[in-house]
């Protein structure tokens, strides 16, 4: 049997259970990924040529690394073509690109530093979204930006914030497709602080001041991400999750939860209904954490799955902000980019062609010997097929027929960059 009549097979195997996968298939046609540009690089960026600093680390040094801003749009570019749909693609600030020697600090970077990352997106027909960079860069003093108690450090990081804005609202009007800009900063520190309250006070004025510049809330969808810890900074973390929270729900922007920034026993899945019941929209930074926040490539794995189930059966595609946060470097960078971009789709499918509305009846009505039953029946469901179907549909390759693409990339490209 070919690819369509595996899937018209599955199709009826679903419709005996009450699930129109035609439906399924559109309605994944119209997610949109944020896919990350800082897999391709392991996070180095171009603006600096320090270390990856911030309490996050890449490990693995997997040849064939992208070391210029053409190399990585190369490598987007493979990526996006083995991957169904269209997506969007997340900028760092430290992805500016400077031409004729020129160069501007964080604090000066302006919409004509991205130009060339427009074009790109123009080309591709896809949105662009952003973060400032408050990491790997000499201003960092002591591990703080935003909450440094040092007003040169504190208001050089206010002035990039600010910058990011004006860099957001530009990516949104060239392209016609709103940004969210997401604000991350690392600041904490490595054992017991005398004051919680002042880092937190500076942080919550800096935050004030950059968010006080006038910009089209409907162009920039500003995020605010929260994190327990960094290395090197176990004891305090700055932005944790209460007052990032606190301050999104307070000032009008958007929580992001990244799943690998809490306990190892707290599931982001188990956050969304309760952040969906007070919020208008939501953000997400889907990625792995085995054992601590260690950024491992997205997997088809039990919590990417209920994350997506949370998503689909809270029809909440279109009030989440689904982004992946990864960077693998001891693989090759292209393979781990569409893995964990697959596997976030897969993800979403699995949960679009689940019974969903039977199995709240079966929950809402107390039967959990069926509900356990069917829930555990639908591993074996032929899902392959309607992926397989999905993919195909989109013109890109089907099973692992996309991995041989890879490894001709890595021959013909990857293994040439020395
Ligand atoms: C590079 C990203 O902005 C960064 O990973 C941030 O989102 C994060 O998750 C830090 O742990
Ligand atoms: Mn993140």
């Amino acid at each position: 049997m070919n690819v369509k009549e595996r899937y018209e097979s599955a199709k009826e195997i679903y419709a005996a259970i009450g699930v129109d996968t035609d439906k399924a298939v559109e309605t994944l046609e119209n997610i949109a990924i944020s896919m990350h540009c800082w897999q391709g690089d392991d996070v180095t960026g171009f603006d600096q040529k320090g270390p990856l600093t911030g309490g996050i680390q890449t490990t693995g040094n997997y040849p064939g690394k992208a070391r210029t801003p053409e190399e990585l749009m190369a490598d987007i570019d493979k990526v996006f073509s083995l991957v169904p749909g269209k997506h969007k693609l997340n900028l760092h600030a430290s992805y500016a690109i400077f031409e004729d020697g020129e160069f501007a600090d964080r604090d000066k970077i302006e919409p004509k530093h991205f130009k060339k990352w427009v074009d790109f997106a123009k080309e591709k027909g896809i949105g662009l979204d952003f973060n400032p960079t408050f990491f790997s860069h000499s201003k960092v003093v002591d591990g703080l930006t935003l909450s440094s108690p040092i007003d040169e450090v504190r208001n050089f990081w206010i002035e990039h914030g600010k910058a990011c804005i004006r860099i957001s609202q530009y990516f949104a009007e060239e392209l016609g497709i709103p940004c969210a800009m997401n604000i991350w900063i690392p600041d904490g520190y490595k054992d017991i602080p005398a004051d919680r309250l002042g880092p937190r006070a500076r942080f919550k004025d800096s935050l004030d001041q950059i968010l006080s510049i006038p910009y089209d809330k409907t162009k920039v969808l500003v995020c605010l991400e929260s994190k327990v810890f960094g290395i090197g900074l176990e004891s305090y973390t700055v932005g944790s999750s209460e007052f990032t929270v606190n301050y999104a729900a307070n000032n009008g922007i958007i929580s992001l939860m990244d799943n690998g920034h809490y306990h190892p026993t707290e599931m982001v899945s188990d956050k969304i209904s309760s952040m969906l019941l007070f919020n208008d929209k939501i953000a997400l930074h889907v990625t792995r954490p085995v054992r601590w926040d260690s950024d491992h490539v997205v997997l088809f794995d039990d919590e990417t799955r209920e994350i997506a189930k949370e998503i689909v059966r809270n029809d909440a595609i279109d009030r989440v902000l689904l982004a992946l946060d990864f960077f693998d470097a001891s693989i090759n960078r292209i393979s781990a980019w569409t893995v964990g971009m697959r596997n976030m789709q897969k993800a979403l499918l699995y949960a679009l062609v689940s019974p969903n509305k039977r199995f709240k009846e079966l929950q809402d009505t107390n039967q959990f010997t069926e509900l356990m039953a069917m829930q555990e029946e639908m591993k074996t469901y032929p899902f392959g097929d309607v992926w397989d179907y999905f993919c195909e549909k989109n013109n890109v390759p089907v099973k692992g027929d996309w991995f041989r693409e890879v490894m001709k990339y890595e021959e013909e490209v990857l293994s040439k960059r020395a």
